[in-house]
């Protein structure tokens, strides 16, 4: 084994550490926490999971958390109603739906309908836009999760070759404009992609958001790329990558394992975000990096 192992557990809780600070200083200032609203649907494991560990995360970091649970036959409409309650209640600076929502639920409708300058997951058009353009807005948790960990291991990523493998709205689309953004050349790899190893072999850094267990093989990376590995597959052999991690510790100069990689980052990120909707709302300057 040769690869530096990035651990993006150990990062996520400096980060929350360094939330927490800046949001004591912010409850002096405003006379109020920061306000978090999160919203479950349906009773999907996962998704429960994740939005209790979002709760906790939020008290942890002395803001306060709202969860509404909604049953998985909700009307559409119900839910754009609360949505709407929310983004009218001043107490509350960040909105998220948690994703996956039932079939029946037009993601995109909900999406849109919660106020760009709530929207802490930054999955509106708005903030893709903005994101896109170079305005300031709302980045989506993950990959700004990722960006994080890219800059803590390599420092300047300028002028770098960098491959994102998977395309969605959530990781693989605001991932490339990150990159972009940081003056990487950037392709972005997806299921028509003709002959994956030989664009990933060129890559010094590689982000796979594919969601198919192990698809990223050790031999396809340059020696001495930077992988991060968004993936989180259940398996009968337990919770595997988008990488083919044991392999790519051989290769690799540093990779994310699963877990511990970058899904802690997620739920750290998304408290950055709502601080940093606090203080907009109420104009206050935030103090201390973050
Ligand atoms: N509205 C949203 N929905 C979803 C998002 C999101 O950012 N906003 N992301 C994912 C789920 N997610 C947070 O919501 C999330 C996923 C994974 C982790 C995490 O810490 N994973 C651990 C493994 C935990 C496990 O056993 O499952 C790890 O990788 O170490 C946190 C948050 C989809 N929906
Ligand atoms: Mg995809």
């Amino acid at each position: 084994m040769t690869a530096a192992l990035i651990d993006g557990k150990a990062f996520a809780a400096g980060l929350r550490e360094r939330v927490a600070q800046r949001v004591a200083r912010f409850v002096e200032q405003a006379g109020r926490a920061p306000g978090l609203a999160v919203v479950l649907v349906g009773d999907d494991p996962a998704s429960a999971v994740y939005v209790r560990s979002k709760g906790k995360a939020t008290t942890a970091a002395g803001m306060a958390g709202i969860e509404h649970r909604l049953p998985a036959d909700v009307p559409q409409q119900a839910l754009l109603d609360l949505v709407d309650a929310l983004n009218a209640d001043p107490a509350i600076d960040g909105i998220l739906v948690q994703l996956p929502l039932p079939s029946h639920i037009d993601e995109q409708a909900v999406t849109t309908r919660i106020d760009p300058d709530k929207d802490v997951d930054g999955f509106h058009p708005v903030n893709a836009g903005r994101l896109a353009t170079g305005l300031e807005g709302f980045v989506p948790c993950t990959p700004l999760g990722c960006l994080m960990l890219l800059k803590d291991q390599l420092g300047d990523l300028s002028g770098l070759d960098a491959v994102v493998i998977g395309r969605s709205n959530i990781v693989g689309k605001p991932m490339a404009q990150l990159l972009i953004a940081e003056s990487c050349t950037v392709t972005v790899a997806h299921s028509r992609t003709r002959d994956l190893p030989s664009v990933v072999k060129r890559a010094d850094i590689v982000v796979a958001a594919v969601g198919r267990p192990q698809m990223v093989k050790a031999e396809w990376l340059k020696p001495g790329a930077t992988v991060i590995d968004v993936g989180i597959n259940r398996t009968p052999e337990g919770l595997v990558g988008d990488v083919d991690f044991a392999g790519a510790l051989d290769v690799a100069g540093a990779v994310t394992p699963v877990p511990g990689g970058v899904g802690p980052m997620t739920i750290a990120v998304l408290l950055r975000n709502t601080l940093i909707s606090a203080e907009r709302r109420e104009n206050v300057v935030g103090e201390g990096a973050l």
